[in-house]
Formats: structure tokens, sequence, C-alpha cells
């Protein structure tokens, strides 16, 4: 039977609930000293504070029971099952398996997934070490000192944010690019300044066929061809795919080819092989303790009661601020710097999974569902967009990540960060009245100088930007957005929404090289022919 969200009993408690909460003061609701602690949970060393939401323990008492009546805890038990939820591509969703032990039992279709796994493990292991030792030599007997990831979407993000992440833990003597754009700007600025007979190639691509993907590699090839010759490519090309034919067609030893699976989301990849470029970087033990992080918050997802399930908490509070307090979109702040690129990532995680608009079932929905997500590391933020977060016309709902002690520890740069985070989400949620603004002796343009508050966030400590810190965040994040989807009742595991854009750009290119035009509309028959000339 098809449960419609906004037909449960939990939906309609939690819009009464709402109407309640939307004219109460998070400076009021902290009337309550217990507040912080009460809204507070921890989990394999993940610290996340609710209590600057706008939000009470009967808000949470009131998701949690939604969380039930759409059958969070089936879903999660039949995700770690394998059984099929990605029905509208036929495929179970398995990234969890990626980092299951090596004597984990997890079948599809009849046939245990885990021994493939970690065989595939343990030939990336090999492989990176012959890299980062110098055992490995290239076409003319030297050794790679360059790794150049070719990619796009999750065979991008997921490396390019782990690399930046864990840069601390990287080998330094190894340069490593990453090209993802069909812009040639970006090939061309990750290889001009490298020797051929010193670079190794990874094209990471599930499918073997994406556009973007395919151009850069054939580019890659000519620039390696052109000088080393043809013969060269067997020691300057891996590849990280699920489509082994593509692969050879391309030119590509299998022997050089790193498998994973139908059942591992583009999105949810980067444990898979698809992360050889995070472990030729800081090494196979490092790639195993972020593998540990993984499993730590995935295991504390499957088996801790949705009340203290942190994933479980922030999907639910992220909905009761999309669904019952209209956010629109939700800003992913890290005060970290290596965490550059995790806003980038997390754009592609959520925004690909649960940017949907029909139901599995294919009928339209009548509720929001996921809101924009954006972001850019503390400080630099504050000084950017914080402008519209404090005082704009929208709420947005942000997420703080911080952690206790610092990568590199000068003088006070360390509490300085985390005195700016700290401030910006006491700022947000207690905000600065006129009667304070007046005490402080201000008589011109008091208005603009009153914050409402009100705005609530979330604050994410950790301890350490370790690898298996790294992990637990990352896993964190997607439970949350299957949480999410499984409670808006959507497909997070297919991305139909970025096909049409390739089918049109497949008509228009060979336009833009002279073919007869198709039908057009008159804007983009313009656009064309101002192109040709
Ligand atoms: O790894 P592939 O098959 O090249 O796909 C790259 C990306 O393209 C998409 O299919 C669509 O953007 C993503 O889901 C995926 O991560």
């Amino acid at each position: 039977m098809v449960i419609r969200l906004t037909e449960t009993k939990a939906w309609k408690d939690l819009e009464s609930h709402a109407n309640q909460m939307k004219s109460a003061s998070i400076r009021e609701l902290f009337a309550n000293e217990g507040r912080a602690k009460a809204l507070s949970v921890e989990a394999e060393g993940v610290f996340a504070d609710f209590s600057k939401q706008r939000l009470n323990e009967e808000t949470i008492g009131l998701l949690v029971t939604l969380a039930r009546e759409m059958s969070v805890p089936a879903k999660i038990e039949a995700m770690f099952s394998g059984a099929e939820l990605n029905p509208t591509e036929g495929r179970a969703v398995l990234h969890v398996a990626l980092r299951a032990p090596s004597d984990a039992v997890i079948e599809v279709d009849g046939e245990n997934v885990i021994p493939g796994v970690h065989a595939v493990l343990a030939r990336m292991r090999d492989f990176s070490r012959r890299i980062r030792s110098g055992a490995w030599k290239g076409h003319t007997g030297k050794p790679i000192r360059n790794v150049v990831n070719i990619g796009i979407g999750g065979s991008d993000l997921g490396p390019v944010m782990a690399y930046e992440a864990l840069k601390h833990f990287s080998d330094r003597e190894l340069t490593f690019r990453f090209v993802s754009n069909v812009d040639a700007t970006d090939f061309y600025e990750a290889t001009y300044d490298l020797d051929p007979a010193e670079t190794l190639f990874i094209v990471a691509s599930k499918t073997f066929t994406t556009q973007e993907t395919m151009t850069n590699a054939q580019s890659a090839r000519r620039w390696l061809v052109q000088t080393l010759g043809e013969s060269a490519v067997d020691k300057h090309f891996v590849a990280l795919s699920t489509n082994r034919v593509g692969v050879e067609a391309f030119g590509i030893d299998p022997e050089n080819m790193f498998e994973f699976w139908d059942w591992v989301g583009g999105r949810y990849s980067m444990t898979s092989a698809i992360g050889l470029s995070t472990m030729i970087a800081i090494g196979p033990e490092n790639f195993d303790e972020m593998l540990g992080g993984f499993h730590a918050m995935d295991t504390h997802f499957r088996r801790t009661p949705l009340e203290e399930n942190l994933p479980v908490l922030m999907a639910l509070v992220g909905i009761w601020n999309t669904n019952f307090l209209d956010a629109k979109a939700q800003a992913i702040l890290p005060y970290e710097q290596y965490l550059k690129r995790f806003p980038a990532y997390l754009q592609q995680l959520v925004m690909e999974s649960n940017g949907k608009r029909v139901t599995l079932d294919g009928e339209a929905v009548d509720y929001r569902t996921c809101p924009v997500f954006f972001g850019e590391p503390g400080t630099n933020g504050q000084h950017s967009f914080y402008q519209l977060i404090h005082q704009g016309t929208e709420f947005i709902p942000c997420d703080f990540i911080g952690f206790l002690k610092p990568t590199h520890d000068f003088s006070n740069h360390h509490p300085q960060l985390l005195a700016n985070m700290l401030a910006q989400a006491e700022a947000l949620a207690f905000g600065k009245t006129e009667d304070e603004v007046r005490e402080e002796g201000v008589r011109q343009w008091v208005a603009h100088r009153v914050f409402e508050g009100n705005r609530g966030s979330t604050t994410i400590l950790l301890d350490e930007l370790t690898p298996a810190a790294l992990g637990k965040l990352v896993s964190l994040y997607e439970h949350m957005v299957f949480v999410q989807g499984v409670i808006w009742n959507i497909g997070s595991f297919d991305q139909w929404g970025v096909q049409l854009g390739k089918v049109l750009a497949s008509k228009i290119l060979p336009e833009l090289e002279g073919a007869p035009l198709g039908p057009h509309d008159a804007s983009t028959r313009a656009l064309i022919e101002r192109f040709r000339g």
C-alpha cells in the first residue's frame, strides 16, 4: 500500500505543531537550560548540537514518529540487505558494502558481493604501493610523479574532495590533478607543465560513455602518444569502471582496470575503485582508516534507535526546516580549509539524489523536496554571503562543521577560526534586538543594525580531520540523504534529470560544426547561427 506522506498522522501533527513553533523564538526556547544537552547527540566521535534550531524535544518526537510511519527502519534494513532500492534503474544500493569488513555477507541476486569488493581493494593497494614506491615504471623507465584523474560528477567530486581534505596525509612528492570539465582549459591547465613520461592518467567513469570524460581521455591519449608513442598507453593509463568492454575499446589493458559494480551510484562511489587517486595520495593504510570511519558510521546508522541515530536526526531536522519552516536552501559551512571542496561534493550528493518532483510511484509531490545546498569554508563565506543569511528575507539553515584540534597549529589561528564559527551560530540564533542596538548608543540607521535572529543552525564538531573522521562525515551525509529520500518517497538513486540536456547537446554538436539545423526554437537557432558566424 502506498503511504502518502501528507496524509500520515505524524505529518498532520507536525503541521499543527509548526503553527506554534513558527512564532516561537530560539531565545525563549533557551529559557530551558537543559535544552543544549537534550538536543545534542554524539555518535562515533561526531558531536551534533541541534539546540540552535527552531525546534524542541516535542518536534523531534513527532519527526521520529513520521520516520516510523514512512518505514525508515525497514528501508534502512532493506538497503543493508541488498534490496532493489533503485527501481527505475533496477538496482540495489550498496555503497555500504564497499566499506564492510571482509567477513561480512551482503548478497545481491543470491551472490555475496564482499569477496569481490575486497579483491579489488587488494589490487588497488598493490597498485598504489607500486606507484608510491616508484616500482611502477612509465614507458621510458622513469617512475610516475604525476597522477591525473579524469572523470566528472561522482567520478571527480569524491576524489578531488577527498584529496583536498586529506592533503596533509598525502605523498607530497607526487602531483595530483583532476580534470572534469569538457572545456579544454581544464585539460590544458592540468597537463601543460607535466612530463608525459612521469604521468599516469586514471580514467574514472562508471559507464565509460560520459561525453566529457571520454573527450578528455582521448585528449590525454593524444597528449601522451605524440611524445611517447602508441605503445606507452599501457604504462600510463588505468581505468576505474563497471564497463570492461568500453575500457578495452578505448585501448586500456583490462589488467589495468579496477572494477566496481552497478549497485554503486556515481555520487556514492568514493570508497569504490573510484577512490584509487585517494589511495595513491594518502597510502593504503590511511585509505583503510577512512573506510573504517565510513563503516563505523554505517554501523551506527544501521543499529541505533531513531531517537539517537545521527544521520536520521540530521535528515529529520532538514525535513523540519524544509517542509515546516519553509527553508528553500541549506548552507554547508566547514570551518576547516582542507574541506574546501566539501560543499561542492555535497551539492551533487544531495541535489542529484533528492532534487526530484515525483514520487517513486510517479505522482507529483505535494510538498517541497530537496533544498538548494551551497557553501564555502569559514571564514571566507562570512565575507561573502553571510549578510543574506543574517539579514536577508530567506531563512537558510546552516550546518557549521568544525574540528577541535587544528591540523596546523600556528599561533592563535585555530581559536580565532572556532570563535568565528561559534559566533556565527550564536548571532543567527539570538540576533540583536532594536533595544540592544539603542542601548549601545546608536541613534541612526538602527533598523539596519538589527538582527532578527531565530535562524536555525546545527553545529557539528569532530576531534581532528583524519581519514577516519572524513569517512564518518561523508557517511553521515550519505545516510541523511537516504532517510530524506525515504520520507519524501522519491527515488534518491537515479538521475533522470541530467538526461535531456545530454541528448539535446548531442543533437546541437553537429549543428555547431555545420550540419543542417534541426527543429529548434527561435532563440536556440539564432544562438547556433551566431556561433557558426
Ligand atoms: O562515472 P560516469 O559514468 O562517467 O558518470 C559521471 C556522472 O554523470 C552522472 O551520471 C550524471 O551527472 C552522475 O551521476 C555521475 O556521477
